[in-house]
């Protein structure tokens, strides 16, 4: 047994959480620099949880600019054993309405501008994200939302773009018709991605806001109709996360999907061969296997 930290990933509209015991905001300083925001670390329902907004608190980082690697590597620096991406979507499903929340389980990673990997030249490795989502984790938020009454639709593909423009009326019909996506957002790859190299369970939580511009009765999306939907949705989102600690519990047995051992047999590079400052840089992440 180790013991469980939640580490919750606001994203836009939601910047900042209430309830915490001990409640305080931490700098937290990254071998990939600084993360969005200070961390605000406590404890609820006697477990441990942090907090980090995603654009910063007033809305500082577009997607693009996001410190994916920074925001992972300090919450796993401060001891976060599971992640909660809580993101504002579009929807490419008519049953899939603004308010409702879908459990994410599989992505389509479109983006085009990021740093998307840890590990590079001096150390190779290679994990596999043909899940990339925690079962365990993704169950209670499934939980966390319908207790708190909210909609929920378990299971669903986000398909993640670059942005900061929303979608062509062409790639908004391709995403849904040819693809198969449900959901679109802007910031949840590489985040995933670097949550598996970085041996943390993580889950994510699409709080819809809009139809995106497919839907013939909808129109194009507008940011005045998404930050109206958001401000209902982050109450919502808050409410959900504050029921996690009671569902998750102080004591984490080991990820039965293996999340947290997802380096194990990913790391190519011989000992030998590695570059002692990526090596260096390493030390939170992947300290464990090196
Ligand atoms: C406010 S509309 C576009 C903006 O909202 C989403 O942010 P997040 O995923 O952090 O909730 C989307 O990805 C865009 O960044
Ligand atoms: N339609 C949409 N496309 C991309 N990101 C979004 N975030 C909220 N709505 C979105």
């Amino acid at each position: 047994m180790t013991e469980t930290m939640i580490g919750v990933i606001g994203g836009s509209g939601l910047y900042e959480i209430d309830g915490l015991a001990d409640a305080v905001w931490q700098a937290v300083e990254t071998p990939w620099g600084a993360p969005s925001d200070q961390i605000l670390t406590g404890t609820l329902d006697g477990v441990k949880m942090a907090f980090l907004p995603r654009h910063g608190r007033g809305h500082v980082h577009s997607p693009t600019t996001v410190p994916y690697r920074a925001n992972i590597d300090a919450l796993k620096r401060l001891g976060v054993t599971d992640v909660i991406s809580v993101s504002a979507c579009g929807s490419f499903r008519d049953n899939m309405a603004p308010g409702d929340f879908v459990i994410v389980d599989q992505f389509i990673d479109r983006t085009f501008a990021r740093e998307k990997s840890f590990f590079g030249a001096g150390c190779v490795a290679h994990v596999s994200v043909a899940h990339p989502t925690c079962p365990r984790l993704g169950e209670a938020c499934d939980a966390a939302a319908r207790a708190s009454g909210i909609t929920v639709h378990r299971g669903g593909t986000y398909l993640a773009m670059e942005g900061p423009q929303f979608s062509t009326l062409a790639e908004s019909k391709m995403y849904r018709e040819v693809w198969g996506c449900d959901v679109i957002g802007m910031t949840n790859m590489p985040e995933a991605k670097l949550a598996r190299e970085a041996e943390l369970c993580y889950a994510s939580v699409a709080m819809i806001t809009d139809y995106d511009s497919w839907h013939p009765d909808h129109g194009e999306v507008d940011v005045t109709a998404i930050i109206a939907t958001l401000m209902g949705n982050a109450d919502k989102g808050r409410d959900m996360v504050r029921r996690l600690p009671a569902l998750l519990g102080a004591d984490r047995a080991p990820c039965p999907h293996g999340c947290d051992r997802a380096l194990e047999f990913a790391i190519l590079t011989a000992p030998e061969a590695r570059d002692p400052a990526l090596v260096a840089r390493l030390d939170a992440v992947a300290g464990r296997v090196l």
